[in-house]
């Protein structure tokens, strides 16, 4: 069995594809989504099968019952929205409202499709700009022409990024409509125009047809009939697989539209045969109302004036429906004509009065219409360069910000390396380089610190003073290297012969103190006599010469006799060091008070 992983990445990507497929290339999407729709029916993936389904329905929407594809549409949406996939509703929703425009019934496909954009920003930008552009059509169609128009313009700038694609030509193309209904013919030429040049790198699709009857009905608007029918005619006889009734029965209508308009009767009658065997039983009033026009045309032309008249009668009544201005001012023309032709002026001229007042209305329509269009642009671009700057202007500020962490931490580290200078410097100053005691500047603020504690605390502190016996031999014997690394051994035992609490300094030379709290003097005699005899049985050695045996003398100074003056202990201390060198070294004293 196929790994499912795998299969529901293939599905995916199919799905994908035929849906960026199905406006431009419907049959191969819908071969695409068969595809999909088996694949995922076999690894019981229901949402792929789901959304496989929806572009068949969707297709059939389009070119078949739509009748079925209402029903199917419908499940659809509910199996969407009960599994929480928005877009397979949007999607499923959108179609059904396409359905429910094509069947007249506008204002119901407003409602839907108002609903559905209720959350513009959960949808992606191409959702987003079909919805609106649905929705513009359906306003369109159901009157506000005004919102129509907005819409439309409104989907284009959702999608200004994606100029040149079917989405985008299709959005052209609706205004480019709107504007020929309205009269605008050099606007609505430039649109459809832009929109046909598009789509035509598609191939001969359904759009195709649709975007070139649309400009070569402005064409003939615009009295270049030639060039209309250049357009037109090679489209009329496409296969009903490539493109939809509804666009081929639209094709053939214009060619004869053009045709008539020529002259060319023989010709334009073949093709509104077409039309009528296409367009058959097709109730939309935009076709019952541009067909009954075109046998107007034909009937007037053959004398039957009474049908023709009659066909007339219904090309107004559905053209009002369809809101189309343009044809009614056709089928008044022709009116017209035909009542002058039977020689019945006061009609004749009643009808061109007619003409002329719904002319007068329909070119101040299109005024309006230029001025709103002009008025949208501008508000959109108002509205688009608004949020251009609040980006550009948020994009500052972040950049404004990460700059000054950046600064920030910066200095952090600066501070941080300072600080440790700082401490290296206030380490080295109260440090003794050779043997790394303390030297006797952290003694001048150690020791009245530690006088003041015993005095609150009630210890008693010793202060112990000593001196290493015939250093000046030593070194003249072994040399100042071997001297040094006796301060340096007799640092050791110092350091670690004494507890936490107290401490000890290199007092100078080869001079060593060190502070003993809460501890009496004869205890202090004790460790320091111990000291001694630690440091005698030391070898110190610089790899050349050796010697062993090295002695100090002490003098102790304790609180009990001499108070907490430091120099007073320091004073008395050196004195008893004095006696202990004087009584023959190697000797710890305590000072006693004379
Ligand atoms: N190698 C070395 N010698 C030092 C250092 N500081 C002082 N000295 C030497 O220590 C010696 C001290 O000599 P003296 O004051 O005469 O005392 P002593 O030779 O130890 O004799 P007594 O103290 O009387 O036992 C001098 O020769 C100094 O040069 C040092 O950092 N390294």
């Amino acid at each position: 069995m196929a790994e499912p992983g795998i299969e529901r990445i293939d599905i995916e990507a199919s799905i994908h594809h035929a849906w960026s497929m199905l406006l431009v290339d419907p049959i191969n999407a819908c071969q695409i989504a068969n595809d999909a729709l088996q694949a995922a029916l076999q690894v019981n993936d229901q949402h792929g099968a789901a959304h496989a389904q929806l572009i068949l329905s969707k297709h059939e929407s389009r070119f078949g019952p739509s009748e079925q594809a209402i029903a199917r549409l419908t499940q659809l949406a509910a199996y969407f929205r009960s599994h929480g996939d928005a877009q397979g509703q949007l999607r499923a929703e959108q179609a059904l409202a396409q359905i429910e425009l094509e069947q007249g019934a506008p204002h119901q496909a407003v409602i839907r499709l108002q609903r559905l954009i209720t959350k513009p920003e959960l949808l992606s930008a191409l959702d987003h700009a079909s919805i609106l552009n649905t929705l513009s059509t359906a306003l369109t169609s159901s009157g506000d022409r005004e919102r129509g128009l907005r819409m439309a313009y409104q989907a284009l700038s959702v999608i200004r990024r994606q100029q040149g694609t079917p989405i985008s030509a299709l959005i052209n193309h609706n205004i480019g409509v709107y504007q020929l209904n309205a009269g605008n013919f050099d606007l609505a030429h430039k649109l459809l125009h832009d929109a046909r040049q598009t789509i035509q790198p598609f191939g001969r699709t359904s759009l195709l047809g649709l975007f070139s009857a649309n400009l070569a009905l402005c064409l003939i608007h615009q009295g270049q009939l030639d060039m209309a029918l250049k357009i037109i005619e090679p489209l009329v006889h496409e296969s009903c697989t490539n493109i939809t009734p509804r666009d081929l029965g639209f094709v053939q209508s214009v060619t004869a539209d053009a045709c008539f308009r020529l002259g060319e009767w023989s010709r334009g009658e073949h093709y509104l045969d077409l039309a009528d065997t296409t367009l058959g039983g097709d109730d939309d009033p935009f076709f019952v109302g541009y067909l009954a026009f075109l046998h107007a045309q034909l009937l007037a032309q053959q004398g039957q004036s009474e049908s023709a008249l009659a066909q007339c009668d219904i090309a107004i009544a559905a053209s009002e429906r369809s809101h189309d201005d343009q044809l009614i001012l056709d089928v008044i023309n022709l009116q017209s004509q035909i009542h002058a032709d039977r020689g019945d002026y006061q009609h004749a001229y009643q009808l061109a009065r007619a003409f002329h007042q719904r002319y007068t209305r329909v070119s101040a329509f299109a005024n309006e219409t230029r001025y709103l269009t002009l008025q949208v642009q501008h508000e959109l671009a108002e509205a688009q360069s608004a949020r251009d700057r609040a980006r550009k202007e948020h994009a500052e500020a972040e950049q404004a910000r990460q700059k000054l962490s950046q600064l920030n931490r910066q200095l952090e580290e600066r501070i941080e390396e300072i600080e440790s200078l700082q401490s290296a410097l206030r380490e080295q100053a109260i440090r003794d380089a050779l043997t790394g005691l303390y030297n006797r500047r952290h003694l001048q603020d150690a020791l009245p610190q530690a006088l003041q504690l015993a005095t609150r605390t009630n210890w008693n502190v010793c202060v112990a003073l000593i001196d290493l016996d015939h250093f000046k031999r030593l070194n003249d014997t072994h040399g100042h290297r071997l001297g040094d690394l006796a301060l340096i051994e007799l640092g050791k035992v110092l350091r670690d012969g004494i507890r936490g609490s107290d401490f000890c300094c290199r007092y100078g030379g080869e001079e060593f103190c060190i502070v003993l709290a809460d501890m009496p003097a004869s205890a202090a005699q004790l460790r320091l006599n111990g000291l001694l005899q630690q440091l005698k049985a030391r070898l110190i050695t610089d790899g050349e010469s050796q010697f062993s045996g090295l002695a100090f003398s002490a003098g102790i100074a304790s609180t009990d006799r001499f108070g907490h003056d430091p120099q007073r202990l320091l004073d008395a201390a050196d004195k008893a060091l004095y006696q202990a060198k004087a009584a023959g070294r190697g000797i710890v004293m305590i000072a006693e008070v004379l």
